[in-house]
C-alpha cells in the first residue's frame, strides 16, 4: 500500500464510528425520498453501425444505486444484451466527478428486512447480467468510483479511469463498518489477484487513479476529455475480435464466480439481510451518513 493511500485510509478512518448508548436517540434524520424522480436515471445511445452502445448514468447527485436505479439498468442492459446488433457497450457517468457513489446508503438504513432483500436481490442482479453479459463492456470511469461503484467497473471487460488525482475507486466498504460479501470479493482478486485484494479490502482501500493502474485495478488512464474517445478506440480493437471466440472464453473465465453466486443466492439475500438489519450495523452506516452530511458544513 502506498503512503497516499494509507493516509486517506487513516483520514477516513478517524472518528468514524462513534458509539451512542444503550437505547439513545439517534440525533439526526436522513432524508428516506431522494432520487424519486420520474426522470431516467439511465441515458442510452445506440450506434446500429458500430453496434456499440454507450449508458450515461444521470442520476444525480452521485449516480448512487438505488433499487429504482438498479432496475433500470438492468432492464436497459437486457435490451441491449436481446439486440443481436449489440456488440459492445460502454459505461459511463453524466454526473460531473463521481462514476457512482456506490450503492444506496438510504436503501440500506432504516429500512424493512422485506425491502432490503428486495434491493439485495436488485445488486445481485445487476453483477449477474453485467458480469455474464456476451457483450464487450468498457467502464469509462470519469469520477470516484467507490464500493458498489468500483463493483460495476469491475464487472466491465476494460477499465478506463480519468487521469484526475482528486478521484478514488475501491471497495471501501469496511470503512463503513460492513463487509463486502464473497462475490465483490471474487470479482476484484479476479481482476487484481488475492494478496492485492485481501489488503485492499480489509483496509477499505480508495486509490487514486495512478494507484489504481499501477495494482491493475484500472486498465488505462487517459486525460478526463478523451475517456469516451479512448474507450471507443479500445471498443474498436475489443470487436475485431470474432463474438463467439471471446464470448466462450470470457464464459471460461467468469463461469466459476458467477455460478457460485447464482447458486448461493437465496443465502445470501439472506445473509445480507441478517447482516444489515443488525443494530450495529444500523448505527454504523447512521455515523457514515453523518459524515458525509458534515462533509458541507
Ligand atoms: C457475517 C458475514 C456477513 C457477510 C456479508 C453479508 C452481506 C454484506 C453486507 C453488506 C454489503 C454492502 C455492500 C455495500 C456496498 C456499497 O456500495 S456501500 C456505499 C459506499 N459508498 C461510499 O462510501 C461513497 C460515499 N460517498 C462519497 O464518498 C462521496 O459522496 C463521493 C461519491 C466521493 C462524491 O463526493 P462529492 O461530489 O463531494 O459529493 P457529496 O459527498 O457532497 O455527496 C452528495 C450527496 O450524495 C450523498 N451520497 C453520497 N454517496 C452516497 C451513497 N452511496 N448513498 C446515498 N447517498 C450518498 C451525500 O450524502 C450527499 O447528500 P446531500 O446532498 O447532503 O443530501
Amino acid at each position: 500500500m502506498s503512503l497516499r493511500a494509507a493516509t486517506r485510509v487513516t483520514r477516513s478512518l478517524s472518528g468514524l464510528l462513534p458509539r451512542w448508548g444503550h437505547g439513545q436517540a439517534p440525533p439526526l434524520l436522513f432524508s428516506q425520498q431522494r432520487n424519486n424522480s420520474t426522470s431516467p436515471k439511465i441515458r442510452v445511445e445506440f450506434n446500429p453501425t458500430s453496434g456499440v452502445a454507450v449508458m450515461h448514468m444521470q442520476s444525480p447527485p452521485v449516480n448512487s444505486l438505488s433499487l429504482d436505479f438498479l432496475t433500470e439498468f438492468c432492464i436497459g442492459l437486457e435490451k441491449l444484451e436481446m439486440d443481436k446488433g449489440c456488440r459492445g457497450l460502454i459505461i459511463t457517468s453524466s454526473q460531473p466527478k463521481v462514476f457512482s457513489a456506490g450503492l444506496d446508503i438510504l436503501e440500506m438504513y432504516g429500512k424493512s428486512p422485506e425491502r432490503c432483500g428486495e434491493f439485495w436481490k436488485a445488486v445481485q442482479e445487476m453483477w449477474l447480467k453485467l458480469y455474464g453479459s456476451d457483450m464487450i463492456t468498457i467502464a469509462a470511469i470519469n469520477g470516484s468510483s467507490p464500493a458498489g461503484g468500483c463493483l460495476m467497473a469491475l464487472t466491465c471487460d476494460y477499465r478506463i479511469m480519468a487521469d484526475q488525482p482528486r478521484y478514488t475507486i475501491g471497495l471501501n466498504e469496511t470503512l463503513l463498518g460492513i463487509v463486502a460479501p464473497f462475490w465483490f470479493k471474487d470479482t476484484m482478486a479476479n481482476t487484481v489477484g488475492h494478496r492485492t485484494t485481501e489488503m485492499a479490502l480489509q483496509l477499505g482501500l480508495l486509490y487514486d487513479p495512478s494507484e489504481a493502474l499501477n495494482v491493475g485495478l484500472v486498465d488505462q488512464l487517459v486525460p478526463e476529455d478523451q475517456i469516451l474517445s479512448a474507450a471507443t478506440q479500445t471498443m474498436t480493437k475489443w470487436l475485431a475480435i470474432p463474438d463467439h471466440a471471446r464470448q466462450i472464453t470470457k464464459s471460461m473465465m467468469r463461469k466459476p464466480t458467477i455460478d457460485r453466486l447464482t447458486s448461493n443466492r437465496e443465502a445470501d439475500i439472506q445473509n445480507f439481510v441478517n447482516f444489515i438489519t443488525k443494530d450495529s450495523i444500523q448505527k454504523s452506516l447512521r455515523a457514515y451518513l453523518e459524515i458525509l452530511k458534515k462533509k458541507k458544513t
